[in-house]
């Protein structure tokens, strides 16, 4: 390994590192939207969005195909730009910021399995998630041994994600649910207060994914955690709360209890689909 010439070359800009835990914003919620709207060309997809979550509230975004869940990620991750409202962070607007301006400010978004390094290692991938998110960047991979915090971070989430014996595993060798925990990984490695997942489970086996839900509460302990989820079973084991978007509005935020037994999202969306559904499923 050659010695780093100067190591403060790579360090990160001043406020890189993202807040850790749920910071409270000055309106007491970790995220709120409002009346946020989105068209596409003269297409209106989101239509007033609503929401306000708690610091530490763990909330699936349901709603059928189409309705704008997506959309939603994309509007509070910094892809897409809102038509109009707001988007708060712990009391701050983001509107019109870049995804990592906002992933700076402390909400990381699961960037799928496509973001991460085949070629390289569980704890090498992991590395670099944790230097990302300081602001290094990959041209100074050949450094990074002697990185010690960014080691030690990476050794923790190894540990976190239970991958300790997958350590130097290329992480295109990993099983789909292995490569699926190593994307959570890569996702908290910032320390981010709030976390955005796109169907953290989907296609993974019920035992699986009943291991991954119990992973996914272990990992954000004390964090906000906002989830897009077609599957029931998953919703009712994992959140405190449900928001329910239909036709681009949030037409319901409320525990999973109250969401199920709530006339207009079984009209508008769950009907038989929740009723069947266990509270607590697997
Ligand atoms: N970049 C875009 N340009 C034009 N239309 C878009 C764009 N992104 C999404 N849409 C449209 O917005 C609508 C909502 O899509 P979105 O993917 O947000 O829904 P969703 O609730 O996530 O659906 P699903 O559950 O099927 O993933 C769809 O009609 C989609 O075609």
């Amino acid at each position: 390994m050659t010695a780093p010439t100067s190591v403060s070359a790579a360090r990160p800009p001043e406020g890189a590192r993202a807040p850790s835990g749920g910071s409270v914003g000055a309106n007491g919620f970790a995220l709120e939207l409002r009346d946020l709207r989105k068209s596409f060309g003269k297409t209106e997809i989101i239509r007033g969005a609503n929401l306000a979550v708690r610091p530490g509230e763990r909330v699936a975004v349901i709603g059928p195909n189409g309705a704008g869940k997506s959309t939603l990620f994309n509007l509070v991750s910094g892809r897409f730009e809102p038509t109009s409202g707001e988007v708060l962070l712990h009391g701050q607007r983001i509107n019109g910021k870049k995804p990592f301006e906002i992933n700076r400010l402390g909400l990381s978004r699961s960037f799928q399995i496509t973001n991460i390094f085949p070629k390289l290692s569980v704890f090498e991938n992991l590395r670099c998630g944790v230097l990302w998110s300081l602001g290094y960047r990959y041209t100074f991979l050949k450094f990074l041994a002697d990185l010690d915090d960014a080691n030690d971070r990476a050794e923790e989430l190894l540990h976190m994600i239970r991958l300790d014996r997958k350590r130097d595993v290329l992480a295109m060798n990993l099983t789909y649910a292995e490569q699926r925990a190593l994307e959570i990984g890569i996702t908290i490695a910032g320390g981010a207060g709030v976390i955005l997942l796109d169907e953290p489970t989907a296609g993974m086996s019920k035992s699986e994914t009943k291991r991954f839900i119990d992973l996914i509460k272990e990992v954000t302990v004390g964090k906000t955690l906002l989830t897009v989820e077609h599957d029931m079973g998953v919703v009712f084991g994992l959140a405190d709360k449900i928001a329910v978007v239909v036709y681009g509005e949030v037409i319901a935020f409320d525990t999973p209890e109250k969401v199920r037994a709530n006339a207009k999202v079984q009209e508008a969306y769950l009907g038989s689909h929740v009723a069947d559904a266990q509270v607590g499923t697997h």
